[in-house]
């Protein structure tokens, strides 16, 4: 049986200062991927809800990135009852998705299309279910060309940090699959 779990309402908006990732003109491609996603893609289930944003990021934060129109990335993720590892509380693999997929998108934005070589994850508190936290990343350098190295953590709206996440992305070129496939 499903534990009972608050409705996020409308705590999924983009946060203060960000706008919908549709908005922006790389954003909606990749609006429409996540629509797919394992993780975004079921946005009224009882799993894991998540909304993506963007904004324009600054000048300091642009000098490492390739893209014309290079963004910032952060998420508003809801865990619910589907969600479930210890009891009452999300499963590691869901909060490591969240991290995960926030921060190829963030990659994403600021470069181009990536996959994830190398993820890592640490599980500083338990997230009770029911629980809306913001997914904030940072897109890096990586040693190396065609590589990206980005961060990310799930803070709750009092500021506690549920989890932190690094991740080597490989930047997806013409030998690369990626793109399609599948039914
Ligand atoms: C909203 C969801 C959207 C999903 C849309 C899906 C597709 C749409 C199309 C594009 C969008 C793509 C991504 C969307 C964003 C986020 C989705 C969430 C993120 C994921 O969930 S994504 C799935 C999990 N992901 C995989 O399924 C990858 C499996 N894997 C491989 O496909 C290969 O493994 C690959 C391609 C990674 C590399 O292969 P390769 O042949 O291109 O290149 P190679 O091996 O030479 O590596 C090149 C340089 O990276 C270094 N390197 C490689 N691996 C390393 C490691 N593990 N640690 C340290 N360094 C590593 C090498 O050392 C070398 O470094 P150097 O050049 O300096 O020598």
């Amino acid at each position: 049986m499903e534990a009972e779990v608050r409705e996020p309402g409308d705590a999924l908006a983009a946060p203060a200062g960000w706008r919908p990732l549709a908005t922006h003109p790389v954003g909606a491609i990749i609006a429409h991927y996540a629509e797919r996603s394992f993780v975004a893609g079921d946005p009224t289930g009882q799993g894991i809800r998540v909304r993506y944003a963007w904004r324009a990021m600054s000048p300091d934060e642009a000098c490492v990135v390739t893209a014309a129109e290079p963004a910032a990335l952060a998420a508003r993720a809801w865990f619910g009852a589907r969600a479930e590892g210890p009891p009452g509380h999300a499963h590691g693999g869901s909060m490591a998705a969240v991290l995960d997929e926030a921060m190829g998108l963030a990659v994403w934005l600021a470069h181009r299309a990536a996959v994830a070589a190398h993820l890592e994850t640490d599980f500083r508190r338990p997230i009770p279910l029911g629980t809306t936290v913001t997914a904030e990343t940072t897109v890096g350098p990586a040693e190396g060309t065609g590589k990206a190295r980005a961060t990310a953590r799930l803070v709750g709206d009092d500021g506690t940090v549920f989890a932190e996440g690094s991740a080597l992305f490989v930047l997806l070129g013409p030998r690369h699959t990626f793109a399609g496939g599948g039914a």
